[in-house]
């Protein structure tokens, strides 16, 4: 057995470093990661430096590089803020909330001859610590943090690391391909205008 599946880590700093010790190998056991997510208790001392928010949509924020093997990085959803139907570039994704709620809707991939409204398949609310997973085979998802009163914050693991995906729009399952920005790296905000596009999710 592998030690790291014994270990729970006590702060983000010692979770970080479980999941380079994870990644360092080929094989990913999507259990383990998120057993090993799952175990590290949100401390908002421990990540306050990453969550920045801005007023109108939520912010992507870069934790870490993961070797080159995964990206870790911190979400943050301002009330009523939601990403769009999005697919994930073919890679892993771990989502754990640190604060408040979020809501993940699945839907399927539109298939070419479908027209019309996207075939929502499940509905689901996160708790915090608790740690969501999809890739595309799993299919596709919108996420919200649809409290009036609450933000909400989320650590998510990304593996191998992509830096676009495809949106979706729900009435007609047309897609468009997105880059995604980081609204900052390791705590310090990107300067504007260093960044090709302001777009994200
Ligand atoms: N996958 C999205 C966040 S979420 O809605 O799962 C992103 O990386 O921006
Ligand atoms: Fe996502």
């Amino acid at each position: 057995m592998e030690q790291t599946e014994l270990l729970k880590p006590e702060t983000l700093d010692e979770l970080i470093k479980c999941l380079h010790d994870i990644f360092d190998s080929d094989y990913i056991n999507v259990e383990e990661v998120q057993g090993v997510m799952e175990s590290y208790e949100s401390k908002p001392q421990e990540w306050m430096k990453y969550a920045k928010f801005d007023q109108y949509r939520y912010t992507r924020n870069l934790v870490d590089e993961g070797n080159g093997k995964f990206n870790l990085m911190i979400l943050c959803w301002g009330e009523g803020h939601g990403s769009s139907i999005h697919d994930h570039t073919d890679s892993h994704c771990f989502m754990k909330l640190l604060q408040g709620q979020l809501k993940e809707t699945l839907f399927e991939w539109p298939d070419c001859q479908s027209h019309g409204d996207m075939v929502q398949r499940s509905q689901r609310t996160l708790q915090e610590n608790q740690v969501a997973y999809i890739n595309d085979s799993l299919g596709l998802h919108r996420v919200e943090n649809v409290s009036h009163t609450e933000s909400a914050v989320s650590l998510h693991l990304y593996s191998p690391p992509f830096q676009a995906c495809q949106t979706f729009d729900q009435r007609t399952g047309h897609r468009n391909t997105v880059k995604m920005t980081f609204w900052s790296k390791y705590g310090e905000r990107i300067p504007f205008g260093t960044t090709a596009s302001q777009e994200n999710n």
